[in-house]
């Protein structure tokens, strides 16, 4: 509190009070506040106004912008509505832009279409996640799954897992599935050169141009990827550094964008953050990281720590405040809101979603494997289905036509569990076996073990062999299995490997198909029957080709990995792809 008191210092150093104390304080039992006198006059003088009835004039100037508001304040809208509605670009509406100089606030919007890419800065913890979100949510609300797309690359904390529900995800990938992303890199890079295609097909430039002259539409494609950094050091960074630097370039003419966040713009290459259009920023700990974003502008240095506040260049650099993607008073019923429209929109769209990545399962259990209807049908068909495409999840079947099929390995566990899988087939089944083997004898297959058995089995059937050749039949009739083929071979004298030798290389014509199981003792043995399998370039391998060197094809990885539990190769025509299987 301020003493007004004014004194005289006279000759003796005394203290003498020259005014009187007009304050009336001393009256006071507490005192907690004085006003200013500025105050005070502000008082009196609004008291005399109201007291006058003298109505207030308008501001000058309009109020700072809200620090939350949601898209849905912005620009109410019903999707229901909105999905019927043909459009001829896409667009994004972000928030408010705060314009002072023209005495305005206006809502901001990015047309995706025109303008192609948006990259968004911010220091950890700006709002990056929730713009992203607010992103997916208003192209969900706006678009009809037919027309938008979305890929949800989520590199952060789990920020955009709230979205995953929506009908227009293709997919959600997070850090550590990095197979999940480089079969993601892949699918896209064929979607861009199918895309390129249909335009050189129809002679256009723009997918908008294409629409028009074909009459046909391709959904446009938006992959939203939060946290550019994280991905560094991963294995398929550089695959997917190239598929967005490809996006970038490319994909304004085909419908296909990119919305990304980083933290700054020194962890991007230059030749990749320049082919974005528009990048923005929420708050940076540096205002020369914003200068050289954004470029000049004063209010680099006067940012506001506010959530969701970024600077934008557009005609000039504008403050915008970003919209929550809905309502709610804080973080967790923003999300908890988030699934619950999620979820709604899935629920209101019957119509076909767009596909997931194709991911076989981590675990394979074989009754899963029995259950899935392709592999039913496969069997139906009366084909035997050998496993799971790891690229495509298709069924791989054994296909007949293009020979005998060889099973390396060398666990006989893996031997056994194949056998039951092809006694589930609608083969007729003759199995040759070793003396000392864990099969059990299971319906439909004849079973033959011991020297003896096997070498009589072996004679009638090359006799068969011969006589339906003879008489030209060559119908599918027999599968015969040779089991364990390392041990079985010890057991067979010359004359019984040369038969078998016959019908295995002359039995296809005669309708005698033969799928022969053996660990990797096969590559070592020299007898007529072994070097046979030795030329066979169609089979099943447990084990990685710089283990073996029977079955060898021309894509042989040239760093090879360890093979994943239950992956095997599948290589036919002398061509390798990885399958999943149920042995294991
Ligand atoms: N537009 C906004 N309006 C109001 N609050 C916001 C806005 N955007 C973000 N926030 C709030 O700011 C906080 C951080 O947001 P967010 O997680 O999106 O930031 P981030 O930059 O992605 O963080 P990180 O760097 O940790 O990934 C959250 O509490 C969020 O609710």
């Amino acid at each position: 509190m301020e003493d007004h008191t004014i004194y005289l210092i006279n000759d003796i150093g005394q203290y003498e009070i020259l005014n009187e104390d007009l304050s009336g304080l001393e009256a006071a039992e507490t005192i907690r506040e004085v006003p200013t006198e500025l105050e005070a006059i502000v008082d009196q003088m609004d008291a005399l106004t109201k007291s006058l009835g003298i109505a207030e004039l308008p501001q000058p100037w309009l109020p700072p912008l809200a620090e939350r508001m949601t898209l849905e304040e912005i620009r109410p809208l019903s999707f229901e509505q909105a999905w019927q509605e043909k459009k001829q670009s896409v667009s994004i509406l972000l928030g408010v832009a705060d314009i002072p100089q023209e005495q305005k606030q206006e809502p901001v919007s990015i047309n995706l279409t025109k303008d192609g890419n948006v990259l968004l800065y911010g220091a950890p913890g700006t709002g990056k996640t929730t713009f992203l979100q607010s992103v997916a949510m208003d192209l969900a609300r706006n678009y009809s799954p037919e027309e938008v797309v979305l890929y949800l690359l989520d590199f952060g904390t789990n920020g955009l897992a709230p979205l995953g529900s929506l009908p227009h995800v293709a997919d959600l990938m997070l850090l550590d599935q990095g197979e999940k992303i480089a079969k993601f890199v892949r699918i896209l890079e064929q979607e861009l050169a199918k895309r390129k295609k249909l335009l050189s097909d129809y002679g256009v430039g723009t997918m908008e141009l294409y629409r028009q002259t074909s009459g046909k539409e391709e959904p446009t494609l938006v992959i939203l990827l939060d946290s550019f950094e994280a991905m560094r050091d991963e294995a398929f960074e550089p695959a997917l550094q190239s598929l967005l630097m490809r996006v970038s370039r490319e994909g304004l003419s085909i419908g296909v964008h990119l919305v990304m966040t980083a933290g700054r713009q020194s962890n991007l290459r230059a030749t990749l953050y320049s082919n974005f259009k528009h990048q923005l920023t929420l708050k940076q700990n540096d205002s020369s990281e914003v200068r050289s974003i954004v470029g000049s502008t004063p209010l680099a240095t006067t940012m506001e720590d506010i959530k969701g506040r970024a600077l934008m260049k557009r005609h000039e650099v504008d403050v915008v405040q970003f919209a929550l993607p809905v309502a709610g008073h804080n973080d967790i019923q923003v999300v908890e809101n988030l699934r619950t429209e999620a979820q709604t929109m899935r629920e209101a769209w019957q119509v076909s979603r767009p596909s997931a990545i194709p991911m076989v399962p981590e675990e394979l259990e074989a009754s899963a494997f029995y259950q899935m209807p392709a592999v039913k049908e496969a069997y139906a068909a009366g084909q035997l289905p050998l496993g799971l495409d790891m690229e495509t999840v298709e069924t791989v079947t054994w296909q007949v036509a293009k020979g005998n099929l060889l099973y390396l390995t060398d666990k006989e566990s893996q031997m056994t569990s194949f056998m039951e899988q092809i006694a589930k087939s609608q083969h007729k089944l003759v199995v040759l076996a070793p003396r000392l083997h864990s099969l059990s004898k299971q319906e439909g297959m004849e079973l033959v073990s011991g020297e003896e058995a096997v070498a009589n089995m072996i004679e009638a059937l090359a006799q068969r062999v011969e006589e339906r050749l003879t008489e030209r039949k060559s119908q599918h009739d027999l599968t015969l299995l040779v089991y364990d083929w390392g041990s079985l071979a010890d057991e067979l004298d010359a004359n019984s490997i040369s038969s078998l030798t016959f019908i295995l290389d002359k039995g296809r014509r005669a309708g005698y198909h033969a799928i022969i199981m053996s660990d990797l003792s096969l590559g070592r043995r020299i007898d007529s029957m072994s070097k046979l399998l030795k030329t066979y370039k169609y089979g099943l391998s447990a084990v990685r080709f710089s283990d073996q060197t029977v079955l060898s094809p021309i894509n042989k990885p040239l760093r090879e990995q360890p093979l994943e539990s239950q992956v095997h190769y599948y290589i036919e025509d002398n061509i390798a792809s990885k399958i999943k299987v149920i042995m294991e």
